[in-house]
């Protein structure tokens, strides 16, 4: 199939642009941000209260899914969509990092991840093929290649490693996918290198070679400075073909997605506004601020006076305070309703700055907006 990403706008005194990625169940609207789905929700929201929120596509876990429900519970559903009653477009993660981070006793080969579930214990063996195959019976709309990311700092020989079994695994999950899938969904190459920018141009060019529907930069966002994740973003960025979307997994914080934007990327995935939330942290324009915070425990305001969130347009700091003291399940939903729409109402905005070409005028009030010590 055509390559389904478009750039509809450019910045042009950053390399910040608007897209659109046509996919099988509908189309996105680029910088866009992805709440994480994990087990097939996004914790205590449902598919309408995502939709009312704006978002425009989740992400799920394949590592998770896999392993329980399992793949033939959701296959009697055709699917996650069907599973979930999500009918947008969903992106699966290709279940390696999940290996490399949740799983136990995992050894790496050429062959693919042989690991021990960290719930039962069963032992498996995930191989590129396999990974493909989960996604496909998912029916996900934008597949992930299986990819070894490592942890940060990482030496020079192990990076090169890493990247080396990434490369040649791409390899194998882009032949899986053309055979099986018919090129039907989205496949996105993951670079690799660690921090060595030798190495990601390295592995830039190996994985465009292959031409894929979208490419991503993995191996960020893995306890590194946050400096030098926009440094290592700002070199690899540029490499990747400027007519596909370009993808940031794992990040990040609401000054990431503006700043990353910045520096051409297009996609983000983070559990931060879910699950800060359901710790208490609320985004605003003005920053974070903790809800379980004394502070808050008379204040009749809403979390941000400027959102136009359920939450805030329903519901005090005070009241908020009370759920989450007293631990009430509709603290958790009301939280995350709220830091939801934040960073869909952000990626909104940016899109729109973007379009009108204000994006730095965008970027200096977003900064000028936050207050020293948060909300
Ligand atoms: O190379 C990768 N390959 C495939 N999936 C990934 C997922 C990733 N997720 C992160 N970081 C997540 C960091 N979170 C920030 C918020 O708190 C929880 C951790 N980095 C990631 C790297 C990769």
């Amino acid at each position: 199939m055509p390559h389904p990403f478009q750039v509809t706008a450019r910045c042009t005194t950053t390399r910040a642009r608007t897209g659109r990625l046509s996919l099988v169940h509908g189309t996105v609207e680029t910088p866009v941000f992805m709440p994480v789905g994990t087990l097939g929700t996004v914790k205590s929201l449902t598919p309408e209260d995502l939709t009312a929120a704006g978002a425009q596509i989740i992400l799920g876990n394949t590592y998770h899914l896999y392993l329980r429900p399992g793949c033939d519970v959701i296959d009697r559903f055709s699917g996650l969509h069907r599973f979930m009653n999500w009918d947008g477009p969903i992106l699966t993660d290709s279940g390696g990092f999940q290996v490399f981070s949740l799983a136990r006793l995992t050894r790496i080969t050429e062959a693919g991840a042989s690991f021990q579930s960290h719930i039962d214990g069963s032992r498996h063996l995930l191989t590129p093929e396999k990974s493909i195959e989960i996604q496909i019976s998912l029916d996900s709309d934008v597949i992930m290649c299986l990819d070894q990311c490592i942890a940060y700092p990482a030496e020079r020989a192990a990076a090169l490693a890493a990247l080396e079994i990434t490369t040649q695994w791409a390899g194998r999950c882009r032949k899986t996918w053309r055979e099986q899938s018919g090129e039907k969904n989205a496949l996105f190459g993951i670079v690799q290198g660690g921090m060595y920018d030798d190495l990601r141009r390295m592995s830039a060019e190996a994985l465009t070679a292959m031409d894929f529907s979208g490419y991503a930069l993995g191996g960020l966002s893995v306890g590194e400075p946050n400096q030098m994740m926009y440094d290592v973003a700002e070199a690899a960025l540029p490499l990747l073909p400027g007519d596909r979307p370009k993808y940031i997994m794992g990040v990040g914080t609401p000054e990431d997605l503006v700043e990353l934007t910045a520096r051409g990327a297009d996609m983000f995935d983070c559990v931060m506004p879910t699950r800060n939330a359901r710790n208490g942290q609320l985004f605003t324009r003005r920053g974070t601020l903790n809800i379980a915070n004394s502070r808050h425990r008379t204040d009749t305001a809403p979390v941000d006076s400027e959102c136009a969130c359920y939450t805030c347009r329903n519901y005090s700091r005070a009241y908020l305070r009370h759920l989450y003291q007293s631990r009430e399940l509709l603290a958790y939903r009301l939280n995350t309703l709220h830091n939801l729409h934040y960073y869909l109402d952000l990626t909104a905005r940016m899109r729109s700055a973007i379009a009108e070409g204000r994006f730095e005028a965008f970027r200096k009030r977003f900064y000028a907006d936050r207050e020293p010590g948060g909300a």
